[in-house]
């Protein structure tokens, strides 16, 4: 009988040793795509469940396919209810990334719901994919679960930005990510991504986030917005969708062929 392994996170060893990291979105629900993304040398893929049709069954094709090409399978739940958190975590996500979370006491319950007890309540099953099917004892999965596990939150709303000193202050928050679209539409500007008064807004985001010596993440429609974000102090940049390469290269394509 073989003894399984627990995957490696490497996005948050990546984090933890003060690098930037670099992602992208997953919005099909194609586990090829994801080992494509693994084998060119990304570190993380968010597997989309808030603006997607894709179900618990397909993110765990999703996370498998993560596992197998060494890329951190992160996934955005469709909201910060403990059900959707339990549900990701138990097909195997490495960390969760959780919308539209506008106070410390979101931030909070988010937190209880990713992690087993003493630091959380999340829901015990120690025969889950997660668990390794029960091959592993359930106080060795219970403790590898609650320390591999990564909690990070968006801040994609002007009431956020005006409690991200609190957020950033919960314990078990490993990072907060800016979503710029909700962001931006929060603030009245929706899609002026150029504007002042916005760029100003999220470099004050990562600026506190900084202060507080937690990670920050931002998505980035391209790869010049991810350097210029990184050189602001941004460590966790995911670049564009599975989507958006595939209609770029498309597009490209469509170009040269004349
Ligand atoms: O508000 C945002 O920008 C985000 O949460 C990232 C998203 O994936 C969003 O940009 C989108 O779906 O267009």
């Amino acid at each position: 009988m073989s003894r399984p392994n627990f995957p490696v996170n490497r996005l948050k060893t990546k984090l933890a040793a003060g690098q930037p990291a670099a992602g992208s979105f997953l919005f099909t629900g194609e586990p090829a795509l994801v080992e494509i993304m693994g084998y060119a040398g990304l570190d993380f893929v968010i597997i989309d469940t808030e603006h997607t049709p894709n179900d618990s069954l397909q993110v765990q094709h999703l996370v498998r396919a993560a596992e197998l090409a060494g890329i951190t399978p992160v996934v955005r739940v469709l909201a910060n209810y403990p059900a959707y958190i339990l549900r990701a975590l138990d097909v195997g996500a490495q960390a969760l990334l959780i919308p539209q979370v506008n106070s410390a006491a979101e931030a909070e319950s988010a937190v209880r719901a990713a992690k087993y007890g003493p630091q959380g309540e999340r829901g015990m099953a120690g025969i889950v994919r997660a668990a390794r099917y029960g091959f592993v004892p359930l106080g060795e999965y219970i403790q590898a679960a609650n320390d591999n596990t990564m909690v990070i939150v968006q801040v994609e709303s002007m009431a956020a930005v005006r409690n991200l000193d609190a957020i950033l202050a919960v314990d078990g928050v490993d990072a907060v990510f800016i979503g710029p679209a909700d962001l931006s539409q929060s603030m009245g500007l929706a899609g002026q991504f150029e504007n002042s008064e916005f760029r100003r807004t999220i470099h004050g985001i990562i600026d506190r986030a900084k202060a507080a010596d937690v990670r920050v993440g931002i998505f980035c429609a391209k790869a010049a917005d991810a350097r210029y974000w990184r050189e602001a102090g941004a460590d966790m940049l995911a670049v564009g969708a599975d989507t958006m390469l595939f209609a770029a290269a498309v597009r490209d394509l469509v170009k040269d062929l004349g």
